[in-house]
């Protein structure tokens, strides 16, 4: 999956938050996006994800543009900000419940995913009761568990504790080794530096280059 993205700007309330991006992101590689708050990286991962149309430019992914007329259903897995999980339900419901739009996930893919990143996919705790933790963890199930061809991963490890940060490089690396593109934002380079194979500095809606 190429995604290119092309003179993409995005004016909100007269503000550019977005401001004549083009880049390229080739299939299997790892992108680390940086930057400081506000400078656009979640803007960018929402542009990309076909969350937010651009006011100017274009985004395509294998060709297509995804805001086009003919929309079609991207293999896209996603953590951006408050990432859609129903708190009344328990973490397996959560992922079939989501499971029932593209249909491709099997309850086993659910609870393995569920598994992988630490949860029990039995537990019927209901997702109110988890700790901000658990949420993330269950936000990283949810973005990988239709094993996407593009992951878009808004600062992952964001209110995960120490050995669980360990754990979630260690599932995003094996989702680049099955073939996955990766966009992974995070406000300082160091936190990317294992991980990514290219880096993209983000600083005022615009992409610096070094
Ligand atoms: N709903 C909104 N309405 C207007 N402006 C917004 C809105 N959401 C974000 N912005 C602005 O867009 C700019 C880019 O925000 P964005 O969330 O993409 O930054 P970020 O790099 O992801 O920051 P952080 O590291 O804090 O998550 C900021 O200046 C922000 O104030």
């Amino acid at each position: 999956m190429k995604i290119i993205v092309t003179g993409v700007s995005k004016k909100i309330k007269k503000q550019h938050v977005l401001n004549n991006i083009t880049l390229e992101f080739r299939n299997g590689v790892f992108y680390g996006l940086y930057g400081r708050n506000g400078s656009g990286k979640t803007m960018l991962l929402r542009s990309v994800a076909g969350l937010l149309r651009p006011s100017a430019g274009k985004v395509e992914i294998d060709g297509k543009d995804i805001y086009s007329e003919n929309k079609f259903p991207p293999s896209i897995g996603v953590i951006i900000e408050n990432t859609s999980l129903l708190p009344q339900y328990d973490a397996f419901t959560n992922l079939k419940l989501l499971s029932k739009i593209k249909k491709i996930a099997t309850d086993e893919d659910i609870k393995s995913a569920i598994r992988r990143v630490g949860l029990n996919p039995d537990n019927k705790l209901k997702v109110r009761k988890f700790s901000l933790g658990m949420k993330q963890r269950l936000s990283i199930a949810q973005a990988i568990f239709e094993k996407p061809d593009i992951l878009l991963l808004d600062e992952p490890t964001n209110a995960i504790d120490e050995n669980g940060v360990q754990e979630v490089y260690r599932i995003i690396q094996e989702e680049k080794e099955r073939g996955a593109t990766i966009i992974l934002t995070s406000h300082h380079k160091q936190d990317l530096d294992i991980l990514a194979d290219e880096f993209i500095h983000m600083d005022h809606g615009e992409v610096i280059h070094e």
